[in-house]
């Protein structure tokens, strides 16, 4: 038996675009995620998340699974626009009343309500003035959070600010893969600088809730594949953890990647801003980043990697989206946060799982193994990261159901709970089972 801590909160986590639908339904406003998903080419087959799993509607159906999985704790995301469809300006009741029931639901079930602000839905009329690149942006999110925390700062518990910064970024505004769709070196670090000092903006005002604050970051151990590729690892590591971890915990951007990125844009006061203390810190983990040098001899601007490409290791097994399976990666990296910044808060794993090709089988079960072996090798290294003396106070796995994945689509099942999109029905996989008995043991077997 693994036991973990006394007290340690058990959660399953989601996200507003990814399961919701509905995205007309109640004054709603347009997203980046809306206008990008109906860009043809942008997500696979076209899928779009105007549906999803119909969550918005279905959502009392969706946390009597959570009371059947036990979990003492439930990360889910506002949409920004159900709330103020322009992105600031007129606020939208119907938003705030929705999620309000939410709340009140998850805490007369005995479940911990853990709400993200920003989980990628930026409102378009906000993109539409130059999005994250935009330095107004960063009062809008701040009024944002005013406008939540007035509504429902006396009834949740804990806040996550930002889930992963680095895609909301690099990926959304440097490579283009995400929304909204923008390819550009400098954009990407300029978005970056801004959703952190976003963060930094939020803290103080959620701090005058009830509620503990944290921000979620995702965070991935990067390992050179031969040592001639030591220095391309090192800027990978540079781009994807410590651009983020540096001046989130430490005050400061990290003076290499500084000078590799020509980077100028922190204006006065703002290192302090998003330095701001942190009640947790969230951390999400999936796979180890492998690094081979590129063999352009002109190295990418803004993200390494794209210079250095990923060479993942032929003989490690991996999940369907590609990346490799590696739990003892998620020790790895705990440990090296709690030897690298002494001021490392205490953490919660705020996503965790995999993909696998799940199908309903003729018995009518989703006897999906791979993703039990997966958890349990996570958890695993997870209660050896809390042995070694990492303060780890809870894990939240990805995700309660089938969901929107992005430029994925629906093709890449992450869920404990099997969705069928076509009659919305949720199907209990084995993996929920056995998560039911992980809860419920406060461990592995
Ligand atoms: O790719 C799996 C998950 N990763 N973190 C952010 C979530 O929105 C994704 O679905």
């Amino acid at each position: 038996m693994r036991a973990m801590p006394e007290g340690f909160r058990w959660g399953v986590a989601t996200a507003a675009y990814q399961i919701e639908g509905s995205v007309s339904a109640d004054g709603r406003g347009p997203s980046i995620w809306d206008t990008f998903s109906a860009t043809p080419g942008a997500v696979r087959h076209g899928d779009t998340g105007a549906i999803a799993c119909d969550h918005y509607r279905r959502w009392k159906q969706d946390f009597a699974l959570l009371s059947e999985l036990g979990v003492s704790a439930y990360r889910f995301s506002l949409a920004w626009p159900r709330i103020l469809p322009e992105g600031t300006g007129q606020v939208n009741q119907s938003g705030l009343d929705h999620y309000r029931r939410l709340v009140d639901d998850l805490l007369a079930r005995g479940i911990e309500p853990v709400v993200t602000l920003y989980h990628w839905d930026l409102p378009q009329a906000l993109q539409d003035r130059g999005g994250w690149t935009n330095r107004a942006t960063i009062d809008a999110f701040a009024r944002y959070a005013e406008v939540v925390a007035e509504a429902l700062g006396d009834r949740v518990p804990r806040w996550i600010t930002l889930n992963e910064p680095w895609v909301s970024s690099f990926v959304g505004y440097g490579s283009g893969r995400h929304a909204p769709g923008i390819a550009d070196g400098r954009s990407a670090l300029l978005a970056a600088h801004h959703l952190l000092c976003a963060h930094g903006a939020a803290v103080p005002v959620l701090r005058e809730t009830s509620g503990q604050v944290g921000v979620t970051v995702n965070l991935s151990p990067v390992r050179p594949v031969t040592p001639e590729d030591a220095d391309a690892a090192r800027r990978v590591d540079g781009c994807q953890n410590r651009w983020f971890l540096d001046p989130l915990l430490a005050g400061r951007y990290p003076e290499d990647m500084i000078e590799w990125y020509g980077f100028a844009d922190a204006e006065p006061g703002d290192l302090e801003s998003i330095a701001a203390p942190l009640d947790f810190l969230g951390v999400n983990y999936y796979t180890r980043t492998w690094v081979a040098s590129g063999d352009r001899d002109v190295p990418h601007p803004v993200h390494p990697s794209l210079d250095a490409h990923q060479v993942l290791p032929e003989k490690l097994p991996r999940t369907l989206m590609g990346w490799t399976i590696e739990p003892d990666g998620l020790r790895e990296l705990l440990v090296r946060l709690r030897t690298d910044y002494p001021g490392l808060p205490p953490v919660l794993i705020t996503e965790n799982g995999a993909a696998f090709d799940d199908y309903v089988d003729p018995e009518g079960g989703v006897d999906d193994e791979e993703r039990i072996a997966f958890l349990a090798g996570h958890l695993s290294a997870l209660a050896d990261a809390i042995d070694a003396g990492v303060d780890v106070r809870g894990y939240f796995c990805w995700s309660l159901l089938d969901n929107f994945e992005w430029a994925e689509g629906y093709g890449r099942r992450f869920g404990l709970y099997h969705v069928d999109y076509a009659t919305q029905h949720r199907l209990a996989k084995a993996s929920a089972r056995w998560y039911a008995d992980v809860v419920k043991r406060n461990g592995l077997p």
